[in-house]
């Protein structure tokens, strides 16, 4: 909320017409959002037939877009959302995502003024990279309040802040409660290493060099330097990924991890989006199509979670007290994790009919 805003105003419309702000953000299934250039002709003949196999299509018209191609990205990304069908909207089985160019850009306003008059209606989220803090959210809330307004659509285009400068780090609470529209965030690895002017040259993932050794042994007192010792490779994004995902839940929202640039490197890749999942993020992106199975499998609750989650809540009954299962005490607190679970099969169940048969099955047979 603005520091000049009453509470009463946060979720009136900007813009005489403009639709009605949401007092919830939906929990649509968002595991990969899976980025693509609209102004590369291979990339772009692929988006149909994706469409029902990813959560979420992003035409990205930023970093990534050579500078000669960004109009016709722009542009591309209008006609593949005006010419695909069930993609983008609100009951389509993929959302259709845009990452703008940043607001100091010379494409920023463009890509605004262009993509809400022309296919506002497909468009679920806008992505906005490089967000510093509220005064950017306030400035795309009203100035997508006026172009809506002017479309005359019917739903709030819903705004995600990627956090890939130290500055947008340090207020990442303001951020995330600028807007009523504030759908997410997501890390952006790469920019922020740079701009946090991090000795690191990759995008996203660990480093080899970021690490713990284990103690010398010590000989009748005296520590053996010269012996061998374990090291332990330390996750650089832990720190910024806890932020986020507290600052998200703190204001009903939802954390994302963001690009891993090893595309070879599928094992990592998939640990990697496991530690964003068991930290609390939602969901992740996908650069390559290969991703989108990593992405899929890793932020969707395993079978075996799932079961004991129901096993919890069943041996629960109301809901209070503690009991015993397996040799482990489960309490009041343990089932609120495990209703986590259930809830998030649940509504992948509703959209994946694998994962509902897989679930089913061991609903059967275990609980
Ligand atoms: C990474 C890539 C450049 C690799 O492309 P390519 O060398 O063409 O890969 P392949 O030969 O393996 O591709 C096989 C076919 O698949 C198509 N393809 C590739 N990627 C995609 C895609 N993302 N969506 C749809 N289709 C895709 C190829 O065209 C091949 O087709 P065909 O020849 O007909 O078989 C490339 O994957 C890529 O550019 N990916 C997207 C990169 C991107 O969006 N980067 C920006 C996000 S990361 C970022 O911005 C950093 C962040 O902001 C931060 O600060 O951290
Ligand atoms: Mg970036």
């Amino acid at each position: 909320m603005s520091g000049s805003q009453s509470p009463k105003d946060f979720f009136r419309p900007l813009a005489v017409g403009a639709p009605t702000p949401l007092m919830d953000i939906p929990a649509r299934p968002s595991r990969a959002i899976h980025f693509f250039d609209p102004s590369n002709p291979k990339m772009a003949a692929k988006i149909p037939d994706m469409v029902g196999t990813v959560d979420v299509l992003l035409g990205n018209l930023e970093d990534a877009v050579k500078a000669d191609n960004k109009v016709a990205a722009r542009e591309g990304l209008v006609k593949i959302a005006q010419d695909t069908a069930n993609l983008g909207g609100q009951s389509a089985p993929t959302q259709l995502w845009t990452r703008i160019n940043s607001l100091d850009s010379p494409w920023g306003l463009d890509d605004l003024t262009t993509l809400v008059p022309a296919i506002g209606d497909k468009l679920d989220v806008i992505m906005v990279p490089k967000v510093q803090g509220a005064e950017d959210i306030h400035y795309v809330d009203r100035l997508l309040a006026q172009l809506e307004a002017k479309a005359g659509l019917e739903r709030p285009i819903l705004v995600h802040a990627i956090l890939e400068t130290a500055r947008g780090v340090a207020n990442v609470e303001e951020i995330c409660g600028a807007s009523p529209r504030m759908q997410g965030l997501s890390l952006g690895p790469a920019d922020l290493a740079a701009d946090r002017r991090m000795k690191t040259t990759r995008v996203g993932g660990g480093h080899p060099g970021y690490l713990v050794r284990q103690d010398p042994p010590r000989e009748n007192g005296v520590a053996n330097l010269e012996a061998t010792r374990a090291t332990y490779q330390q996750d650089l994004w832990h720190y910024t990924i806890a932020r986020m995902v507290d600052a998200c839940a703190m204001h009903g929202i939802y954390p994302y991890y963001g690009p891993f640039g090893d595309i070879s490197d599928v094992v990592a890749c998939e640990d990697q989006f496991r530690n964003a999942f068991l930290l609390g993020c939602v969901g992740t992106w996908s650069l390559h199509p290969k991703q989108i199975a990593i992405a899929n499998k890793v932020f969707s609750p395993s079978v075996e979670d799932v079961a004991h989650a129901r096993r919890v809540a069943a041996a629960m009954g109301d809901g209070t007290g503690a009991v015993m299962l397996d040799g482990k005490m489960e309490d009041d607190a343990s089932l609120k994790q495990c209703l986590v679970m259930v809830e998030l099969a649940e509504q992948l169940a509703a959209i994946d009919p694998e994962l509902k048969k897989a679930y089913d099955a061991i609903e059967v047979a275990d609980v």
